[in-house]
């Protein structure tokens, strides 16, 4: 296992709501949102979504906030799908987190969890990274090293959810029992 991995191991494995945990890991805990609304996925979401490339989706992308400390930078992308209202399941949700959303619905079921690291080439390593330079209080420096990050699609009749989630620095160590 690679060392960088160890500290995190656990986090990235686990299948419970990642807002959850977080909220039991830290004393406070934010989302701040960082863009909602029509974006083309990146070209890896499109094809794991059956998108052709190019076209629209919703997009929402936010910083989950650990005692001020940027845990994770969250990517979220939706369909377009005029006949289901799904599409609309994060629209006007700002700060609230999507996972209260995701896991309340027991229509929803969530697929297998895949595992990269992403540095600056990779379009979601650069989003990790400019959101990460955002939050960052004042002085704080950017980081050169690659991110650990997972992902997995959010399934239910006729809804499609795909959730990416790259770990960032300020990640707070796992509670036992987390
Ligand atoms: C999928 C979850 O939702 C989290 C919440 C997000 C949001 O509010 O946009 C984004 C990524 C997730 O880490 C979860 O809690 O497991």
């Amino acid at each position: 296992m690679p060392a960088d991995l160890r500290p995190l191991r656990n986090w990235l494995v686990g299948r419970r709501s990642l807002t959850a945990r977080l909220v039991a890991a830290c004393s406070s805990f934010s989302v701040a949102p960082l863009y909602e609304g029509l974006a083309v996925p990146h070209r890896d979401e499109a094809r794991l979504l059956g998108l052709r490339p190019g076209q629209l989706a919703r997009v929402r992308q936010v910083c989950l906030v650990c005692d001020g400390r940027p845990a994770v930078y969250g990517h979220t992308v939706v369909p377009l799908a005029p006949r289901h209202r799904f599409d609309r399941v994060f629209r006007g949700l700002g700060g609230r987190p999507l996972g209260h959303t995701l896991f309340a619905d027991p229509r929803i079921r969530r697929g297998p969890l895949r595992f990269c690291r992403v540095d600056r080439r990779h379009p979601l390593g650069a989003r990790a990274q400019a959101a990460l330079a955002t939050e960052l209080p004042a002085g704080g420096r950017p980081l050169r090293a690659p991110l650990w990050a997972r992902r997995s699609l959010f399934a239910g009749p006729g809804k499609q959810v795909l959730v990416s989630e790259v770990f960032l620095p300020g990640l707070p160590p796992l509670p036992a029992a987390a």
